[in-house]
């Protein structure tokens, strides 16, 4: 059930961040729009160069495709400027091929072309079809029916195959780096957002637990401590859920300046906290959640509510070996005993000197 209530969880802060995702593609589109344009002014002086004016004039027709392709990014038209990068890269990668043949390399465009049609789709499947078809087809149809070269065109093969080559590359090495930032970006967010509680920041439960046992395998002596806020459900009834959430968001401020790492304090569920503190004594630990204790209602002020806030604790020291839910059981009898006791205060195992 736990498991099921982070998942979904995690999915709804990630639907709640897409619209940086969609930012990023916008992003890598028009990275690709101006790198598109560049590349066709500079064919436009190579085809002058190497004395073959049409293309350079078919060139010309490219860069004022580009050119809407950017207008229509910033306006938001991201299909209509997908449609026209697929429109443009697979006709005059016709038209080149076709004139000059396979080995001028003019068909390597069409590659990152794929990646990029597949990366950004154009917001509908319909759309993101026609655009990969009109890549793949053409690329398909020319390494089928295109002649490989050109007797009168042989000197010009090895550097415009180089030159295309190049250029056809960097795109597709734009396209893969951004493609693998936004996914560590992604991943970073959903192990962020799997590992922490959303109402107070501190370590959910999971998390807390999954610490709990690596610090239970690799030091000793390590202490574990449950803190429960008292008469949380009166707070709640007198003065509303929403100052009750600020009840614990305030105390969880203070946790997290108190509890400092390699120890630390996770949300365990409800108004309940789970400490760890590796590598500390049960009374070092047993000193810090006594000041604690009394930090508390000094510490916590939340607007609206007009009474003491307070928290009783229970404190074990983990026997070597130990279970971990043996640990957690030992502890929670501590905390009820800490109740039992008229709360406000830490009831712990007995501590030898
Ligand atoms: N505002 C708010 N309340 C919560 C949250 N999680 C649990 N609670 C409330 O915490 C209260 C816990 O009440 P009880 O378990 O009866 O304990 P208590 O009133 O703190 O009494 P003692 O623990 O015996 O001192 C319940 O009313 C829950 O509804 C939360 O995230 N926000």
């Amino acid at each position: 059930m736990a498991g099921t209530n982070i998942i979904s969880t995690a999915f709804n802060n990630l639907r709640k961040r897409s619209h940086h995702i969609i930012d990023d593609e916008a992003t890598t589109l028009q990275l690709i729009n101006i790198n598109g344009l560049i590349a066709h002014v500079c064919f436009i002086f190579l085809f002058l160069v190497v004395d073959l004016p049409w293309l350079a004039l078919v060139n010309v027709i490219s860069v004022v495709a580009w050119a809407i392709s950017i207008i229509l990014t910033i306006l938001h038209r991201y299909r209509e400027s997908i449609l026209l990068i697929a429109l443009e890269i697979s006709s005059h990668a016709a038209i080149a091929t076709i004139e000059l043949g396979i080995a001028a390399g003019f068909h390597l465009y069409l590659w990152p072309a794929v990646l990029l049609m597949c990366v950004i789709p154009a917001r509908n499947n319909v759309a993101s079809y026609v655009c990969l078809g009109m890549i793949l087809f053409p690329l398909l149809l020319l390494n089928l029916f295109a002649p490989f070269e050109k007797s009168e065109y042989l000197s010009l093969y090895t550097p415009l195959f180089v030159f295309n080559l190049i250029l056809a590359s960097i795109p597709f090495i734009i396209i893969a780096a951004i493609v693998r930032l936004i996914y560590l970006h992604n991943v970073a967010n959903m192990k962020q957002q799997a590992e922490t509680d959303e109402l107070t920041g501190l370590m959910n439960r999971r998390r807390g637990m999954e610490y709990l046992k690596s610090c239970a395998a690799d030091s000793q002596p390590v202490c574990i401590a449950l803190a429960d806020i008292d008469h949380f459900k009166q707070i709640n009834d007198r003065f509303g859920h929403q100052i009750g959430d600020n009840v614990l968001i305030s105390l969880s401020k203070i946790l997290k300046q108190r509890i400092k790492s390699p120890a630390a304090s996770c949300r365990w569920g409800g108004e309940e906290f789970l400490f760890i503190f590796p590598t500390t004594e049960l009374e070092q630990a047993a000193k810090l959640l006594h000041e604690l204790c009394l930090e508390i209602p000094e510490m916590v002020k939340v607007q609206g509510v007009d009474r003491s806030i307070t928290c009783s604790f229970g404190l074990i020291q983990i026997i070597e070996n130990e279970p971990i839910h043996h640990a957690i059981a030992r502890v929670d009898t501590f905390l009820y005993q800490a109740k039992d006791s008229g709360r406000f205060q830490v009831k712990s195992q007995e501590i030898h000197v």
